[in-house]
């Protein structure tokens, strides 16, 4: 049996990794998966069961009972919690607040790692967005994107996409999840081995999925 293609995109928050990977995997007919929603997912349902997060012995216990599901359709990115669509509440200021202090405790990356290998494993090749994919989750994948943007853009994008939230109160939020993303014993975001840096910050989002596609045409 071959293995799936896997093309593995990592990155900082709003570097453009959803937007990206959705594009390339439409371009290629590839299944897409969002990492990223998952960790959200897990804090939304830890929520909801008052758990505290700021507990990793608590947060630990509670994530064993959390069942995710994942649609990979690049066009269609579906995400469920115990059967409930939560696409919208994942998204949500409280989630976003509190999601780098659930992605950091171990287990819960057992339990998502362990997932998100069945994902890949299950599907006829994917790209697969996070901070770990090409350094923990599929190390093996046959491209791997380090895919970055300067934190001004990253924030004037990501204050755009909320409505036109404050620019500067919206970089300070991202660095301060960057810095606990990056400094996290567990798996921390890493430009890992083999990655071709893509610099999206002076790029449309076209020319970031053109570059990435002629990545993906051009591995051996
Ligand atoms: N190259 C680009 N040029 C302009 N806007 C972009 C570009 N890439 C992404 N965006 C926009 O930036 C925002 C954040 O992108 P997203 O894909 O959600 O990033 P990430 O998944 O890395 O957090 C979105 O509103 C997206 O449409
Ligand atoms: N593979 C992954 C994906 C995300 N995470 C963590 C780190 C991030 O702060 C949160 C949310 O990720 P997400 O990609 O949705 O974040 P942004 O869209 O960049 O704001 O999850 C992770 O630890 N490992």
């Amino acid at each position: 049996m071959t293995s799936p293609l896997v093309v593995a995109i990592d990155g900082p928050s709003g570097s453009g990794k959803s937007s990206t990977s959705r594009g390339v995997a439409g371009r290629l007919g590839l299944a897409y998966l969002d990492t990223g929603a998952m960790y959200r997912a897990m804090t939304w349902a830890l929520l909801q069961q008052g758990v505290a997060l700021d507990d990793p012995g608590a947060v630990a216990a509670a994530a064993d009972a959390v069942t995710l599901v994942s649609g990979t359709d690049p066009l269609d990115p579906t995400i469920h919690v115990g059967g409930v669509d939560v696409a919208e509440p994942i998204r949500s200021d409280e989630v976003t607040g509190s999601v780098s202090l659930v992605a950091a405790v171990p287990h819960v990356r057992e339990l998502l790692v362990a997932r998100q290998r069945e994902v890949i494993a299950g599907s006829d090749g994917i790209v697969v967005e996070g901070r770990d994919i090409g350094s923990v989750v599929a190390p093996d994948a046959k491209v791997k994107i380090y895919l970055v943007a300067d934190p001004a853009a990253r924030a004037a994008r990501r204050a755009a996409e909320n409505g036109g939230a404050d620019a500067a109160a919206t970089e300070q939020a991202l660095a301060a999840r960057d810095r606990i993303d990056s400094t996290r014993a567990a798996s921390p975001l890493v430009q890992s081995e083999g990655a071709v840096v893509v610099d999206g910050t002076h790029l449309t989002l076209d020319e970031v999925i053109d570059a990435i596609v002629r990545i993906v045409d051009a591995a051996p």
